[in-house]
């Protein structure tokens, strides 16, 4: 294992967040390299390695590009299209963060001997007992510790997070400060990097460029109420996720939800909201950070969405090795795919995938 040094490699997308943090890890002694990744560059766009190649030379930190685009496709971009084609619900972000962008950034670093590494997630870390966690960050409108659930000691040793300890608002005041005019008047990132526009059309593109038009794939499929009762046509049902309630296309005299998505029918069940409730969930590919915290807890918060919800829960493994949640209050749209994050006093002590 390297031993500490205080060098780090900082991942720069050239947004504002981790261009401040570029400012903040030079101002706390680090020796910075910064790297972007070539994950998707819509229409052939290199603005964000060229916006970060351009601050680090002003920075006087050294910047390498790295061509990432091969594996961004299939990890990531093959596993959306995927799981929506399997009437599934993908967590993109959440995937890259843990299995793509942290270990690509600790492989690089092992290569040039450096020991850190560093983004600009809105994060914080603490060691407690010999165990490293990841822990809200200051500012709880920016907090993004739901998508890094996944990551091993080995990786959370040598994170920094500069972020952590300010608000977005003092990141850009910080940016200003030091004369980056540009750094701190950027807007925020929005959603999927590759998909900013509505996933269905982001679908429907995908197999038009294999030559293949969406309604050959998919056609059109039947809404069903819960007695497998037919209410009505939809598009295919790759086009609607469990919980959606807007966008069906359908006009009833009640309000209605995707119940279930059956992909080999190509049918999708539509219920009243009530119906969607659940008291338990299942979870595959999970993560423990520690488990005799998580497990030894009959008190867990399970987040399964980034905002505006919190859970109490207990979780055991069962026999065939999938995590079981036993939600204390009810859930609604529990959709198989997305990501379940937990913490307990503020530490995040991990996560899985809905099954
Ligand atoms: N293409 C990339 N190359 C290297 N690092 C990246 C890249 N994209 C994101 N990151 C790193 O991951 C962090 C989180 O990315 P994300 O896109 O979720 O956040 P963000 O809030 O938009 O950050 P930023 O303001 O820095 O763009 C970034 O702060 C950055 O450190």
């Amino acid at each position: 294992m390297m031993e500490e040094n205080k060098r780090v490699l900082l991942g720069m997308s050239g947004g504002t967040d981790s261009s401040v943090a570029a400012l903040r890890l030079l101002e706390a002694g680090y020796e910075v390299t910064g790297v972007t990744f070539r994950f998707y560059e819509i229409d052939g766009s290199t603005a964000s390695s060229d916006d970060a190649r351009e601050l680090s030379e002003k920075l006087g930190i050294a910047h390498i590009t790295y061509d990432a685009r091969t594996l961004f496709r299939e990890q990531i971009m093959e596993y959306f299209v995927r799981e929506y084609m399997a009437g599934r619900t993908p967590v993109p972000c959440t995937l890259c963060n843990n299995f793509l962008k942290w270990p690509l950034l600790a492989r690089i670093a092992d290569e040039m001997g450096v020991y850190h590494i560093a983004t600009g997630h809105y994060a914080r870390k603490v060691k407690m007992d010999d165990t490293y966690y990841i822990t809200y960050a200051a500012d709880g409108d920016k907090d993004q510790t739901f998508f890094l659930w996944g990551l091993p000691q080995e990786i959370l040793r040598r994170m920094l997070l500069p972020m952590g300890d300010i608000t977005k608002a003092e990141a850009r005041a910080q940016a200003a400060d030091k004369g980056f005019h540009e750094v701190s008047v950027k807007k925020d990132s929005l959603g999927v990097c590759f998909c900013p526009m509505d996933y269905r059309s982001f679908l429907k593109r995908w197999f038009a460029d294999k030559g293949q038009s969406f309604a050959e794939v998919v056609g059109r499929g039947k809404f069903i109420d819960e007695n497998g009762g037919f209410i009505g046509w939809h598009e295919g049902y790759p086009f609607y996720t469990v919980g959606q309630r807007r966008g069906l296309g359908i006009h009833l005299n009640r309000a209605v939800f995707v119940k279930e998505i059956d992909p080999l029918k190509n049918e999708v069940t539509l219920a009243p909201l009530q119906s969607l409730e659940k008291t338990e969930m299942l979870l595959k590919d999970w993560n423990m950070v520690c488990a005799d915290r998580l497990l030894g807890d009959d008190d867990v918060i399970v987040k399964i969405r980034y905002r505006k919800q919190e859970n109490h829960c207990t979780v055991t493994v069962t026999p065939d090795n999938l995590l079981h949640v036993q939600l204390h209050e009810s859930l609604a749209a529990i959709a198989p795919g997305q990501a379940a994050a937990f913490y307990k006093d503020g530490l995040l002590l991990g996560g899985g995938i809905i099954v």
